[in-house]
C-alpha cells in the first residue's frame, strides 16, 4: 500500500494531481481530497494494540474521518474514476465516516491546504498504524506543493519509507538542505478524452527524490509498465530545463475524465523565491529586535520597490504574450470575455492575478478607471540565514492585524516559519501580503473560536478585536473568542509542547484606582458594562492562561498591552489615534469624548513587537505590562496630533463613553527588570510615522470605507 499525502493549495490541482498519479499507479485507487478544517477531525487508532483491546486494534486497516467535505473518488485498474453513489458521496460529505485501508489499493490523500499540520498529522497517524499492527506494507509519498525539506517529516522519524518530493506547479523544485537545488519544468499533459490523460515527471538524478513510479514498486513489488513513459519524460525535462534557463516553459492542466478543453499558455520562468532578489533595489534597512541571544542584533536588509508601479498597463511588462497551442508566431489571442455582458477584459491584466510579474508586492487604485491593481515582487525582503536548529516554527494568531502583522514582519525577518491564523474580522490579508508564498510563511483564515491542529515551537496568541467599536459590536463573539480562542491556544500548545504567549490588556485593570497601574494591581472592572465583554474576556484569558500552567505545565507568558499604534491601524478602527489623524486630514473637527481630561499613554508599535518578542524568549512567566508611559491628557493628545499635522481644525467634545477608564499609565519597572525592556520610540516620532502611512494611504482607504 503506498499512502500520498500532498499538500497543495486549491483543491483543483489538488484533484488534477492526484488524477495524473493515479494514472502513474495503473491500479485501483482511493482519492480523498481533504480541505485544512477536517485536520481535527482527522482520527485513527493511533493507541497501542494493548489499550486498544483485540476489537479495536482489528479496526487497524481503518481511517476515520470526519469529514464536512471530503470527496472520494475511486478508481479502477485503468484509472478510470468509478461511479461513487450519490448517497455514499452525501454521506461521506456530511457525516463522519470509516474508511477501509484496503492494502491492494492505493491511498492518494490530497490535502487542500497551504498548512501542513494536517499531512503531518496524518502521517503521524499512519505511522503510528503501520507500527503497532506490524503493517510493514505501508510506504509514503509526500508530495508538498510549497516546500519540503528532506527529513522534516514525523514518517521519516518513525522509520518508514519515505519518498521525499517538492513539486511547485508548475514547476518542480528539488531541496537539498532546505535550500532549492534548481527548478524543473513539471508537465501535466492531458489528451480530451484520450487514453495518455496524464504524465508526470521530474528528475530523479537527486537520489533524494522517488518517483510515482518507483513508489508504485515500493508499494505492490510489482514492474510499473510506466517505465518508457517515465524514461522519456526525464529525457524531455532534461531538455526543457535549457529552455527553462530562456525564460519559458509550458505547461498544459486539466482534470482527468472531464471533456475540457486543452488549455495551453506559456508563462515567464520566475527565479526559485529565496532570499534576496535581483530585481528589487535593496533601500531601507530594519533592526533586529532584541532576543536573549546578543548575535541576534542584525541588520536586516529589506527589499522596498521603489519605483511606482504603473497602471495596470505599464506594471507588467515582464508577462509575455501568451501563444496558442505553445507554438510561437500564431495568433496571440490578447481579449477574454464578451462586452455585452462587460466581462471583457485584457488577459495581460488577468494574467497578472496568476502569473508572477517583475515589480514588488504592491496594490495601487487607479481613480481614474477605478481599477484595482495588485503587484506581486519575484523577491521578498531578505530574511535572516539561520539554521534549522534555530529556527522555530512560530503561530501567530490575528497574525493580519495591526500588531500581529508587525509581529510577523518581525518573525519573518529573523528567519523563522511564520504561521498566521486569522479570521480577517478586523485583520487583513494586505498586511502580510508581502509574505505570501514566501516558503517560511503560512497564512490561514481560521476562527481560534474553532479547535485547530498544528506542529508549532511557539504560539502568540493575539487574535481577538482590540479596539472598543469593534469588540462591542459582537460582544458575545468577544468572549467567545477570549475564552475559546484562548482555550483552544493553550490546548495546542499543551500538546504540541509550545510556548505560549498570550497578548492581555491594560483593560484587565478596568478603569483604575491605582495609578500608575502595576502588574500586582487586580483592577476595577464592572463586570456587566459594555467593555466588560474585552476587560472581562481577556481577565478569564489569563486565567486560563495560568490555570493551564499550574495544572497541565503549559509554558506560558503573558503581556499586558497598553494603548498602541502605528502603521496598519484601520482608519476606521475608531481608536483615538486614528480617529485624530485622519480627521485632522480630511480637516474635519477632532471628536473628544467627554472633558478629554482622561488620559493615555501611548506605546508606537516597534516597541510593543519588541516587548513581545523579548517576554516570549526570557524566562519569566508572570504578567508584564508592555506600554510607553508617557502620559497625555487626550486634549493634549488631540492638540499635538493638530499641531504634527499642522491642520486647521477645531476640536469638539462629544459625550463621554460608558465606562471609559479615566487613567492609564503603565508601570513598566518589571519589564525593565526582567527583560530589560524599554521603549524606545518617543510619541512623536511614531506619529510622525503614522500620518505619513495615513497620508500614503489616504485616497484608497477613504473609498474603501465608501
Ligand atoms: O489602543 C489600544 O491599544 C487600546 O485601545 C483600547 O483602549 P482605549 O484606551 O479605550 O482606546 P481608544 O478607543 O483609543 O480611546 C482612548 C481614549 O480616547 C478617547 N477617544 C477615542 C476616540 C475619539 O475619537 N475620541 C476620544 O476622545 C476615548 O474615550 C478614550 O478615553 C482597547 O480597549 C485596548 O485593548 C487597546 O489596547
Amino acid at each position: 500500500m503506498v499512502v500520498f499525502s500532498i499538500k497543495v493549495r486549491g483543491s483543483q490541482s489538488a484533484e488534477e494531481l492526484v488524477s495524473v498519479l493515479a494514472l502513474y499507479l495503473k491500479g485501483p485507487s482511493n482519492i480523498i481530497s481533504l480541505n485544512a478544517s477536517q485536520l481535527e477531525f482527522l482520527t485513527s487508532p493511533v493507541q497501542s494494540k494493548k489499550s486498544m483491546g483485540k476489537e479495536r486494534a482489528d479496526s487497524n486497516s481503518a481511517l476515520k474521518i470526519r469529514a464536512s467535505t471530503a470527496k472520494i473518488v475511486e478508481l479502477d485498474e485503468n484509472g478510470e474514476s468509478l461511479e461513487i453513489d450519490d448517497e455514499v458521496q452525501e454521506k461521506a460529505s456530511t457525516q463522519d465516516h470509516e474508511l477501509k485501508l484496503d492494502p491492494s489499493h492505493y491511498w492518494i490523500i490530497a490535502f487542500n491546504t497551504t498548512w501542513s499540520g494536517p499531512c503531518r498529522y496524518f502521517e503521524a497517524v499512519m505511522a503510528r498504524c503501520s507500527i503497532n499492527y506490524e503493517r510493514k506494507d505501508v510506504h509514503f509519498a509526500k508530495i508538498d506543493m510549497d516546500m519540503f525539506l528532506e527529513g522534516d517529516s514525523i514518517a521519516e522519524r518513525f522509520g518508514i519509507s519515505l519518498a521525499a518530493t517538492t513539486i511547485d506547479l508548475p514547476t518542480l523544485i528539488l531541496f537539498k538542505n532546505g535550500k532549492p537545488l534548481k527548478r524543473l519544468p513539471l508537465k501535466l499533459q492531458t489528451k480530451v478524452g484520450g487514453e495518455v490523460l496524464g504524465k508526470v515527471g521530474w528528475d530523479r538524478s537527486e537520489g533524494s527524490v522517488v518517483s510515482a513510479f518507483e513508489l508504485a514498486k515500493l508499494g505492490t513489488g510489482k514492474e510499473s509498465t510506466h517505465k518508457e513513459d517515465i524514461m522519456e519524460h526525464h529525457e524531455a525535462s532534461v531538455q526543457s530545463q535549457t529552455q527553462e534557463e530562456e525564460g519559458l516553459y509550458s505547461k498544459t492542466t486539466s482534470a482527468m475524465g472531464t471533456q475540457s478543453a486543452p488549455c495551453v499558455s506559456t508563462t515567464p520562468d520566475t527565479p526559485v523565491s529565496t532570499s534576496g532578489g535581483e530585481t528589487a533595489p535593496s533601500t531601507a534597512s530594519e533592526s533586529a529586535s532584541e532576543t536573549d541571544d546578543p548575535s541576534s542584533q542584525a541588520k536586516y536588509t529589506k527589499n522596498v520597490q521603489e519605483e511606482e508601479p504603473g497602471s495596470a498597463e505599464g506594471g507588467t511588462t515582464a508577462v509575455p504574450p501568451p501563444t496558442l497551442n505553445g507554438e510561437p508566431g500564431s495568433q496571440l489571442v490578447n481579449m477574454v470575455g464578451d462586452k455585452s455582458v462587460r466581462s471583457d477584459i485584457s488577459l495581460r491584466v488577468l494574467q497578472q492575478l496568476y502569473l508572477p510579474d517583475q515589480s514588488n508586492a504592491y496594490r495601487k487604485l487607479n481613480h481614474e478607471d477605478m481599477t484595482l491593481s495588485y503587484f506581486h515582487s519575484p523577491s521578498f525582503p531578505a530574511v535572516r540565514a539561520i539554521t534549522n536548529h534555530e529556527r522555530k516554527r512560530i503561530l501567530v494568531t490575528g497574525g493580519a492585524g495591526f500588531v500581529g502583522s508587525h509581529l510577523v514582519d518581525r518573525l519573518m525577518l529573523m528567519g523563522h516559519e511564520v504561521i498566521v491564523l486569522d479570521n480577517f474580522f478586523t485583520g487583513n490579508k494586505r498586511n502580510v501580503q508581502h509574505w505570501m508564498g514566501h516558503p517560511h510563511f503560512e497564512l490561514i483564515r481560521h476562527d481560534v473560536v474553532d479547535p485547530f491542529m498544528i506542529e508549532v515551537d511557539q504560539i502568540y496568541h493575539l487574535a481577538c478585536p482590540a479596539s472598543p467599536p469593534h469588540y462591542q459590536y459582537n460582544p458575545i463573539k468577544t468572549v467567545k473568542t477570549s475564552v475559546m480562542g484562548t482555550i483552544n491556544m493553550l490546548g495546542l500548545a499543551k500538546r504540541t509542547k509550545a510556548r505560549f504567549l498570550l497578548t492581555s490588556t491594560s483593560e484587565v485593570y478596568g478603569d483604575p484606582e491605582e495609578h500608575p497601574q502595576k502588574e500586582t494591581y487586580w483592577g476595577h472592572v464592572n463586570p456587566i458594562g459594555p467593555r466588560a465583554c474585552y476587560d472581562e474576556g481577556k481577565r478569564v484569558a489569563e486565567t486560563l492562561t495560568y490555570s493551564y500552567m499550574h495544572q497541565d505545565e503549559v509554558d506560558v507568558r503573558v503581556a499586558r498591552i497598553f494603548n498602541t499604534f502605528g502603521p496598519r491601524m484601520n482608519e476606521n478602527d475608531g481608536r483615538v489615534v486614528s480617529n485624530f489623524i485622519m480627521q485632522a486630514l480630511r480637516g474635519d473637527e477632532l471628536t473628544i469624548y467627554g472633558d478629554g481630561q482622561q488620559t493615555r499613554s501611548f506605546q508606537y508599535i516597534h516597541d510593543l513587537v519588541d516587548g513581545l518578542i523579548l517576554l516570549m524568549n526570557k524566562n519569566y512567566k508572570d504578567p508584564v505590562n508592555l506600554g510607553n508611559p508617557e502620559e497625555y491628557t487626550i486634549r493634549e493628545f488631540a492638540e499635538m496630533i493638530r499641531s504634527e499635522i499642522n491642520a486647521n481644525v477645531d476640536i469638539m467634545s462629544l459625550p463621554p463613553t460608558e465606562d471609559d477608564p479615566q487613567r492609564r499609565r503603565p508601570d513598566i519597572g518589571r519589564a525593565k527588570r526582567h527583560l530589560g525592556w524599554a521603549p524606545k520610540f518617543s510619541v512623536h516620532q511614531g506619529i510622525r510615522e503614522t500620518v505619513q502611512y495615513f497620508k500614503n494611504n489616504k485616497m484608497e482607504q477613504s473609498w474603501y470605507a465608501t
